[in-house]
Formats: C-alpha cells, structure tokens, sequence
C-alpha cells in the first residue's frame, strides 16, 4: 500500500466480527503467519504463559485421571468383599483429583484470560499510538468507523484466540493423545472400533456446526436490521407523524421482525435436525461400545471398572477432537484479524520530521509565507487546488481570504500546518521551510481556531486545556474572560469541571465559538489560523464572539477565512481567492470600489444592507 502516491485506502473490512464467518479476501490472509504479531506480544509476558501452560498440563492430565479412577472405583470399591479401606483410599484420590482439577482450572482460566485482554489491551495501544502520527488525509480515505471496528471488533477477535483458542487447542490436543494412548491400554480391540467411530461422529457434527453458524450469521445481521430500523424510525420521530406515516413506518417494521423470525426458524430447525442426529451418533456409538463391553466382561476378558474407564475418556476424548475441528476456523477468524490490524500498523506517516530538524527562530516572529505553491489532493490528482500561489504575511498582519466555495482557502490552512506537502513551491514560517522544521515544532507557532468549535468528551477544563495542558485555572479564566466565555463558563453547573458531553451537546453555537477562541488564546501562538464560523447568530451572540476575536487576533499573524463584514472590514489586507488562485488584493473600500469579483461576493455573502451602506457613503 502506497499511501504517498494517494491510494491509502484500506481494502474493506470483510467481518470484523468475533461470531464468525470471516471471509478474507487474499489467500495471503488466509494464513495463520498474520498471528505471529500475536504471538510477539503475548511473550512479553513469559512468567504469566508459564503459570497458564502449567495449569493447562494440570487440567488436561487430571481431566484423564478421572476415568483411571473411576475405573478403580468400579472394580474394587463395587466388587464383592472389597476392602472398606481401599473404597476410602479410591475415592479420597478421586475428590483429590476433583480438587486440583477445579483450582487449576480456576488459574488456567484466569491466567489465559489475563494474557487475552492485556495481549488486546496492548495491541490496541500500539495501534493507536501509530495512528496518531498519520496525517489527517489518511483518515480521509479510510472512514472512521472502519477503522473503529478493526479497534474493537478485530482485537476482540484476538483476545478469543489468545484468550480462549489457543488454550482450548492445547487442552484438548494434550487430552486427545493421552485419552487414546490411555484408551489403547484399556482395551486395544476397542479403542481400534472407537478410533473408527470418531471420524463418523465428529465430521457431521463439524459440518452441522459450521453451517449452524453461518445461519446464526444470517439471524444475528436480521436482528440488526431490526435495530436499524427502529433507530431510524424514533430518530426522526417528528419527520414520520408529521407525514403521518406511523402505519407504513410499522409496516416496514414488520417486514424487519417477519424476516427475522424465518431466519430464526430456519436456525433452530437446523439445530433441532443437528441434536437428533448428534445425540444419536454418540449415544448409538456408546451403546454399541458397551454391547460388545458387555460381551468381554461375559466372557471374562474385560471388567466392568475398564468399562467405565473407557466410556468416560472415550466421552473426553471425543470432546476434545470436536474442541479441535473448531480451533482452525477460530485461528483464520483471527489470522484476519491480526493483519487488518497489521495493515494498520504498517501504514507510514506520509509527513514526518527530517532527520536533523531545523529550528525555528525563538520568540516566533510570525511571518508566515507561500511562495509558488502548486498543490494537488492525493485523492484528487487531476485538480489543482492551488495553482502557483504566493501570499507573504507579514509578523502581526491580518490577511481575509475571500472566495467562493472550492477556491482553495481551507487548503491554505492544511498546508500551513503541514497536513500534506505541495508538490511544488515552498511554505515558510519564520523564513525556514515546513519541509525542514518538525511538524510539532511548526504547530506549535499556530493556533487553530475552525468553523465548528470541536468539543471533546470532557471537563470544561479539560477543553480550554487543549490549547496548553499546562495552563493553570487562573490562565484558564484569564483566556475565558478575553474571549467572553467567562459568564457562561461560571454558570456551568460544576464551573470548570462540568462535563461537556459528547460533541459538546451542551453548549450553544456562540459558546462553542468562544470557547475555541479561548482555547487558542491559551495556546498563545504567534500565528492564528482562524475559520470563521458560517453559522448565523444572534446579534448579541454575534458581538460577544467578534470582541472574544480581536482580543484573540490582537498582536498576531492571523490568516482568516472570512464571512463576516466585521472581519473584512478590520483586516490590514484581503485576498480574494478563486480556482487555486489570488484573484484581487487590496482593502474592503479599495475593493468594494473595483466592481469585481469581492464586490460580487461582499454583496451576496455579507449582510447585503450593510455593504450597500458602506458603498453609498463611500461613493457619496
Ligand atoms: N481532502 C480533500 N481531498 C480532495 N480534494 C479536496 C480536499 N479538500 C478540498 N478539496 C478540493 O480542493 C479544492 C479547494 O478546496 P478548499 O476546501 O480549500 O476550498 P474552500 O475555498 O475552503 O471552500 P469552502 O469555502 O467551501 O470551504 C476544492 O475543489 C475541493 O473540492
């Protein structure tokens, strides 16, 4: 995958899903090499893996000595005149066996479990820290959520395998070999019929199984339908009573519900099909060993406590080759995962620091200049989003960029902060190109503040901190108070510690505007790249937010996408922008006079009485 020549996208996620029916796409995700990142990380932790793999022994090999057991049990402890004393001994060896059976179960269940998350809670920390070094334009072409789902769902997956796969596998192989091996001295006439009778047992139960879970698939992907369904429907509650469409709304519903249960019914019928025809495979095949048992212990060949040996390890044995034919699939399950995961990870930062970085000049100045910058999208290669464009901004000016939509200006600001590379022309800050400088370094000089305050799920404080996590609460209400956050802010029911939710439900527009402000004011960068919002406000809301923005712009570079006839109007300088391009430069009288493409726009996009205003009593 070559991320630089813009094909950075993920082939899709197949099935990301712990319950089954993983279809990779490429014979090289078939195999199970993609595991070998799982197995790096569960031996970082050997001393766990040797506590797991010893109570593992423990189980499987105690689990076998049941049967030895009974089988003493039976012979002695039921035969005629047997010994009160050697009864006890038996049975107290059983409960023994029971007793270690039962606590290394408790620790192999737990030591493996541990290993499963923490083997998961690394890979996920590992994946996330490589995340967060890819440039945005990779998130671009990979959504989210996909990517979410390898997260979780995929990881999930793996901790199955470390968690519960690998150490059925072990258990059941060590059982399988030992309860033959011990079957073998029992009874080697029938253990040959019984070595026959497994294939015939566990094959159709294998098949039953895995077409019972494709159609478990089917029933599962129809029960979230449902979900779907109903989550539209009660989302968007007001749009289907205000069309009245309750009735047809309840009628897709049903079809939703009536598909489910035939998916249903088409599972439990198999299920029904496949207990028959399993209880009747083990119970017959029971049955036909204790028959011709029975006829041994006639004859004299056999006793009775072999026979009961040998029908409960031959029960464990079966268990376990049945355990087994489902670790494969459990295994490719988590091959898939593994290396979607793996492409994860070995997908490259297309922006990163040179080996020697060039420092910038410390204080920032703030000069911020484009000097012939071409530049095309990755995923867009064919357009041109800015065509040879030069723009110097001097340290402490003020720059509008004006245009219509698609004339490149949030592009601008991609670059400045070095999301992506032009292909050609240079973009310096303080005289040393970004190419030179370290990423971190560059975005240090700047503070962003975009169109839509992006809140996160956190504290208030939390929010404002963004801007500097070292800031403390005086600074905090300091940068509040200047981008006029401060009364609301203290009306929050727990201040600073309130919690803003998710997306910052809580908050209007104007205070999620002014509480970016103040997050770039805590930032305290000599360059400002401000998006002003498009969004409407009201006039008071629209005043507190233009003084929280000069306090905000006062002594610094600041680049602003404008929308507002305030904004324009108090800058040192706009550039008009159009295709990729500066079309006009100069101030709002200049070029409101000028009769071009500005004088176009400042009409339709700002308050049009206004700008009419200005230009009577410009021209008058
Ligand atoms: N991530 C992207 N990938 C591909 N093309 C893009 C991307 N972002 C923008 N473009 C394209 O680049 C051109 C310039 O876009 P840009 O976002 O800079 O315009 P803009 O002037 O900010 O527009 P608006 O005012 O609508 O936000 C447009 O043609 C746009 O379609």
């Amino acid at each position: 995958m070559d991320a630089n020549a813009g094909s950075a996208a993920l082939p899709v996620n197949q099935n990301a899903t712990p319950d089954g029916g993983t279809e990779t796409r490429t014979p090289q995700r078939r195999s199970l090499g993609a595991l070998r990142m799982v197995w790096r990380e569960l031996f970082k932790y050997p001393g766990r893996m040797a506590v797991a793999g010893l109570a593992l022994l423990t189980t499987a090999t105690s689990t076998l000595a049941i049967p030895y057991g009974f089988r003493q049990i039976v012979d002695q402890g039921f035969a005629e005149g047997a010994d009160p004393s050697a009864i006890r001994w038996w049975f107290v060896m059983l409960l023994g066996v029971v007793t270690v059976l039962s606590v290394a179960t408790a620790i192999r269940f737990y030591s493996v479990s541990w290993l499963g998350e923490r083997v998961v809670a690394d890979v996920r920390l590992r994946v996330q820290r490589h995340l967060l070094t890819l440039s945005p334009s990779f998130f671009e072409e990979n959504s989210p959520k996909e990517i979410a789902s390898r997260m979780t769902a995929d990881t999930a997956v793996i901790e199955t395998v470390v968690g519960t796969t690998v150490s059925v596998a072990l258990r059941n192989a060590i059982m399988a070999i030992g309860g033959v091996a011990y079957l073998f001295v029992l009874a080697p006439h029938l253990t040959l019929g019984l070595v026959v009778a497994i294939p015939v047992v566990i094959l159709p139960i294998a098949a039953f199984g895995r077409r019972l879970r494709v159609v478990a698939r089917q029933s599962q992907d129809r029960v979230a339908d449902i979900g779907a369904t109903t989550s539209e429907v009660f989302g968007a509650l007001r749009v289907v009573q205000a069309f009245n469409q309750e009735g047809r709304e309840l009628e897709r519903f049903s079809g939703a519900v009536e598909r489910t249960f035939e998916t249903g019914k088409r599972r439990i019928a198999l299920r029904a099909v496949m207990t028959a025809v399993i209880m009747f495979l083990i119970f017959g095949s029971i049955t036909v060993i204790m028959w011709r048992g029975a006829i041994g212990v006639a004859e004299g060949t056999i006793t009775g406590g072999t026979i009961a040996a040998f029908v409960v390890t031959a029960g464990i044995v079966a268990g376990a080759f049945g355990s087994l034919t489902e670790v494969y699939g459990d295994l490719v399950r988590g091959a898939g995962a593994a290396s979607r995961l793996a492409e994860l990870l070995s997908e490259h930062p297309t922006i990163s620091a040179p080996a020697r970085p060039l420092a910038l000049p410390s204080p920032g100045r703030g000069k911020l200049a484009f000097e012939r910058v071409t530049f095309r999208y990755p995923s867009r290669p064919e357009l041109a989003a800015l065509h040879d464009f030069s723009l110097s901004i001097e340290p402490g000016e003020t720059v509008a960029i004006v245009g219509p939509s698609g004339a490149g200006k949030s592009t601008l600001f991609q670059l400045a902060e070095r999301f992506y590379d032009p292909q050609s022309g240079v973009i310096k800050i303080d005289g040393v190109p970004l190419t030179s400088a370290d990423p971190s370094e560059i975005r240090r000089r700047i503070a962003l503040v975009p169109q839509e305050g992006v809140l996160f799920a956190a504290s208030a404080r939390d929010n404002l901190r963004y801007g500097n996590w070292q800031a403390d609460d005086e600074a905090i209400w300091h940068a509040a108070r200047a981008a006029n956050a401060e009364r609301f802010l203290r009306e929050l029911p727990q201040g600073l510690d309130t919690f803003l939710g998710e997306d910052g439900a809580r908050l209007s527009g104007g205070q999620r505007q002014r509480l970016a402000i103040a997050r770039a004011l805590l930032r305290d960068a000599p360059i400002l790249l401000l998006d002003e919002a498009t969004s409407a406000l009201d006039a008071e809301s629209e005043r507190l937010v233009q003084d929280a923005l000069e306090h905000l712009m006062a002594n610094r570079t600041t680049l602003v996408i404008a929308h507002r006839l305030a904004t324009v109007r108090k800058a040192d300088r706009i550039v008009v922008m159009d295709g990729g391009r500066i079309v006009e430069q100069g101030t709002h009288e200049s070029l409101s006079q000028a009769g071009g493409l500005y004088a176009r726009l400042a009409s339709l996009q700002f308050d049009s009485d206004a700008v009419a205003a200005f230009s009577r009593s410009t021209n008058g």
